[in-house]
């Protein structure tokens, strides 16, 4: 798993190896400077002593000087451009990866949506995204760093003196064990504090979707309290992370000073043995400091890479989970312009992952192309299973469902979608124009356009009222429209782009009866019928269909014109019966 992690990682920096290789490079320069330079000043130091000793011109010092001042200008410059192009690298994966993870969320199922909550996943795509860019700039960089630092600089140590090198670096190794120590506690800890973070998402989300309800409810101290307690263990998590961060390192720090002060405790003794020069002594000590840095880097290294790797699992999570609806590799493909809208179902049978009873229960039926049909029966009989099964949102079996003789799992999803028109129960409208929501199945479509297919969905007049008309913002950042209009809005979409298979799911639920038959009968007209399935609780409009089909524990029970049901007994009949009924009582 580690190494697939890692070669996750080299994944993602592969795009942009190039930036990668010139910030490494820049890193060596800066490193190879950084060793030089304790040399000039050990030279310099020693030439000091000389210089002190015979009461020569101090030239070579002034130069020295310069020379320095110029060496450690352009190190601070190469430093800054390494960084900019290391880190821009971690922006790049940024980007790519927040790309990828919308573009894969596009082609998952609505299944996938109702098992992981849209708070998580947008915890997954903003602050688990972010992890990876810090580990990704962050560790390239350390990891180089610390690198070129031990390289380029423990050789020259070891030269200038290896007993003094050995003895000042021997705490070292403690440093990192101690870090690895901690790493383990670091990485639940994290965890925890992203799921905290997820739930308080959820939670958020949820209840600002949900406001009317927790107004209507009087449930706002009940929601208070569950948000401060969701936001309670987020601080606890923090805080316990944010402890076991804040032992770790101070005691990264206090090792780098015991080190500096052996340095200091052996040296005065070998100065004055005369096995190293002050000037080498000095280099030593800038050296050893050179490399409190890297190390601690390397550290903290591990630290973030705890972090990442977690989020590196998360993210991943999303990029690996397969659709389980899509293109077979020799899907067939049926042009918009070829289907007459033919629809069968042969033994379709269809349970919900972790149901225990199927929800569609081997139904066979035949609608011909242009025919309207109506699917009524109780709550819960499978008419929205059966709705859904059509244009593939959910996963069923091949051989069950076939549009125009062919196999609908076999035909390409693009082909079957663009042939099926369907309108959903729940009416969801973007935060757009009411022109674009309309024209969203077909964004370039004309104006007179729009304004037919919401003249059949009977809302024309009534965007004529809105404030900008068809130009008007509605939804979330705009106005409100109400249950009925909604629907008729969704409804014009549906018609707008002109599919020869229209599903209503109990799309006219807000609408009354009366206008509900009168945009039934304005579909079943003129010479290009679609074949439409309507599926209601309304029973006069679904009278007027040209057939019926009626549902029971997701099975047919009968079939027949209303004039043939309401004769026969039945559940039609008491269907029937029961909302002629509640329309005398109302
Ligand atoms: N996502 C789901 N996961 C599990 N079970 C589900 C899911 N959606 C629906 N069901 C179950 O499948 C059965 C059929 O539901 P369906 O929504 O198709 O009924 P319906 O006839 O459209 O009901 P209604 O008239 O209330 O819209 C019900 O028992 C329902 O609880």
């Amino acid at each position: 798993m580690a190494q697939s992690r890692l070669q996750k990682l080299a994944a993602y920096l592969r795009p942009h190896w190039q930036q990668v290789a010139q910030g490494i490079l820049a890193l060596f320069i800066v490193n190879a400077l950084g060793v030089y330079i304790p040399i000039e000043i050990r030279n310099t130091v020693n030439d000091l002593q000389e210089i002190l000793k015979s009461h020569l011109g101090f030239d070579r010092i002034l130069q020295a000087v310069v020379l320095l001042l110029v060496l450690a200008t352009v190190m601070w410059g190469i430093r800054v451009g390494s960084r900019l192009l290391i880190f821009g690298v971690g922006r790049q994966v940024e980007f790519d990866l927040k790309q990828k993870i919308f573009q894969h969320l596009l082609k998952l199922e609505p299944a996938y949506f109702a098992k992981n909550t849209a708070g998580d996943l947008i915890n997954r795509a903003t602050s688990d995204v972010d992890n990876i860019r810090r580990l990704l700039g962050f560790a390239v960089l350390s990891l180089a760093n610390t690198l070129f630092a031990y390289g380029l600089t423990l050789p020259i140590m070891l030269w200038i003196n290896w007993k003094l090198s050995i003895a000042a670096l021997a705490v070292y190794p403690f440093m990192l064990l101690i870090v690895q120590l901690f790493s383990d506690k670091l990485r639940t800890q994290q965890l925890a504090v992203q799921e905290e973070l997820s739930n308080l998402s959820d939670l958020i989300q949820e209840d600002m979707s949900g406001i009317s309800l927790i107004k209507i409810y009087a449930q706002e101290e009940n929601e208070r309290r569950a948000f401060s307690q969701l936001n309670e263990r987020l601080l606890q998590a923090n805080l316990q992370l944010a402890k076991t961060r804040t032992t770790l390192f101070p005691l990264v720090e206090g090792m780098a000073y015991i080190s500096l002060l052996v340095l200091l405790w052996l040296g005065v003794g070998a100065i004055a043995q005369g096995s190293i020069t002050i000037g080498g002594f000095l280099a030593l000590i800038i050296y050893v400091e050179r490399l409190v840095f890297p190390t601690a880097l390397l550290g903290f290294t591990i630290t973030t890479y705890q972090r990442g790797e977690v989020s590196i699992d998360r993210v991943e999570s999303i990029l690996t989970a397969e659709p389980k609806i899509n293109d077979e590799a020799d899907a067939i493909s049926l042009p918009l312009a070829q289907v007459k809208g033919k629809l069968e179902a042969r033994g379709l049978s269809y349970t919900y992952p972790g149901a225990k009873t199927r929800a569609l229960n081997n139904i066979s039926l035949k609608i011909e192309p242009g025919e309207t049909v109506a699917i009524v029966g109780p709550i819960g009989s499978g008419k929205s299973t059966l709705a859904n099964a059509l244009p593939r949102l959910l996963n069923i079996a091949e051989g069950s469902l076939f549009l125009d003789g062919y196999d609908i799992t076999e035909l390409k999803l693009a082909d079957l979608r663009s042939a099926i028109a369907y309108v959903p129960q729940e009416s969801f409208l973007f935060s757009t124009t009411i022109k674009n929501n309309i024209r969203y199945g077909d964004p370039v479509a004309e104006q007179p356009i729009v304004e037919h297919s919401a003249k059949q969905a009977q809302i024309h007049q009534e965007i004529l009222y809105f404030p900008q008309q068809y130009e008007t913002i509605v939804g979330e950042r705009g106005i409100t429209l109400s249950g009925g209009q909604r629907q008729r809005s969704a409804l014009s979409r549906g018609l707008l782009v002109d599919a020869p298979v229209l599903i209503l799911d109990d799309a006219l639920s807000s609408v009354d009866n009366q206008t509900a038959t009168a945009i039934l009968s304005n579909l079943s007209t003129g010479t290009e019928r679609k074949t439409v399935v309507f599926i209601s609780h309304q029973m006069s409009a679904a009278a007027s269909c040209d057939r019926i089909f009626v549902m029971d524990k997701g099975e047919i029970v009968q079939s027949g014109t209303h004039a043939e049901l309401v004769q026969q007994k039945g559940l039609y009949q008491s269907l029937w019966n029961q909302q002629k009924l509640e329309e005398l009582l109302r």
